[in-house]
């Protein structure tokens, strides 16, 4: 028997991301070739013709698994039913802005929107965050909307986690498909924390430890580090635009495994509501290793964490408080 279609909200939709995003989620890369999907799109009003564009192209595309889109600037409409809410719609930094300037937009975004979604997403609605500052965001729409479980709140940081298997894929020249469990820690940003001391490789001699086939602690710990990081900014450099095509592709893979599953033995980085596990602070939205199961996500427990590593989670927790902080004098 056909599935019943799964309504899915992009908002920021007529954007760069919304606009590789969207034919991706109709097509099955995000919860399956077998899926139906609706379209939901949120835009802002000097963004509607646009955003009416995107809709026609979809429609030209004649997906398959695409029965019905909804295309509008009324956050309401946009919320209305949707299972899913994937949130890439924001206000990008401009010439002559301070950072507080663009956290103070973003958050008031976020604290609407955050009704909108509560009042008329359907019930269990997961929620992923993708515009910056993503992790503050979602904490603010989890703040905003206390009726939505805050385990069904998340940010993006899987594209960090992808980047971070792509660079121990070029440097060991081996399959990307073959290297797992890297963990990203804690904000998507500079502060960012990428570890791969319990990441491995599968090889023809079963899985060997990254560190072990690296052979180069001093990489591994330096540039590895650093190139993870300042990845956005060197897109930006190269492209003259922010990733698009990878944090699309890369917001897909965190809804599959979240609704999916995670394979056996693998885990992912999600941005999720701290527990306090690993000592990080509760009450931040911080980038965790999980595994998933029956569409809900677990932190990974056990893990050694050495000293190197310890001071680099810290540090990434604290600007997140910090964060919190302006977020919340914005608001105020
Ligand atoms: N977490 C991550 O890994 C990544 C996050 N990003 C962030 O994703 C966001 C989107 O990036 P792009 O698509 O390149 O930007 P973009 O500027 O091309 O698109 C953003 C869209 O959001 C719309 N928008 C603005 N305010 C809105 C509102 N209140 N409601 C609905 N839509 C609204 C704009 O009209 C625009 O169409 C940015 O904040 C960017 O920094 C980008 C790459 C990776
Ligand atoms: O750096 C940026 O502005 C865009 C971003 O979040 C990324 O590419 O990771």
């Amino acid at each position: 028997m056909a599935k019943e279609p799964v309504r899915v909200l992009v908002t920021g939709a007529a954007g760069q991301i919304g606009y590789a995003l969207v034919p991706m989620i109709a097509r099955g890369v995000m919860l399956g070739t077998d899926q139906p999907v609706i379209l939901h799109m949120l835009d802002i009003p000097p963004a509607a013709e646009a955003l009416n564009g995107v809709k026609m192209e979809l429609v030209d595309a004649a997906f398959p698994l695409l029965k019905g889109v909804v295309a509008t600037t009324d956050a309401v409409e946009a919320c209305t039913g949707v299972n899913i809410a994937v949130m890439v719609g924001g206000f990008p930094r401009k010439e002559g802005m301070e950072r507080k300037d663009v956290m103070s937009k973003n958050v008031s975004i976020y604290k609407a929107q955050a009704s909108a979604l509560e009042q008329h997403a359907a019930p269990n609605c997961k929620v992923l965050v993708v515009a910056n500052p993503a992790n503050t965001n979602a904490l603010i729409l989890k703040e905003f909307a206390p009726s939505i479980p805050a385990k069904n709140i998340t940010c993006l940081t899987r594209l960090d986690h992808n980047r971070a298997l792509g660079q121990i894929s070029e440097k060991l020249n081996v399959q990307v498909s073959d290297v797992k469990n890297v963990i990203i820690w804690g904000n998507h940003s500079s502060s960012q924390y990428p570890d791969v001391n319990h990441a491995t490789v599968n090889t023809a001699a079963g899985e060997k430890p990254v560190r072990e086939l690296v052979k180069d602690d001093a990489w591994l710990n330096g540039e590895f580090i650093t190139t993870v990081q300042q990845r956005g900014a060197a897109i930006i450099k190269a492209r003259k635009l922010s990733s698009a095509l990878s944090a699309a592709s890369s917001a897909c893979d965190h809804i599959r495994d979240w609704v999916l599953g995670t394979p056996e033995g693998t885990w992912v980085s999600m941005g999720v509501y701290s527990d306090g596990s690993y000592n990080v602070p509760a009450g931040l939205i911080y980038s965790f290793p999980v595994t998933c199961r029956n569409g809900e996500w677990t932190i990974v427990q056990g893990l050694s964490i050495d000293e190197f590593s310890r001071k680099k989670l810290d540090l990434t927790a604290e600007e997140l408080s910090e964060e919190k902080a302006l977020a919340y004098s914005c608001l105020s």
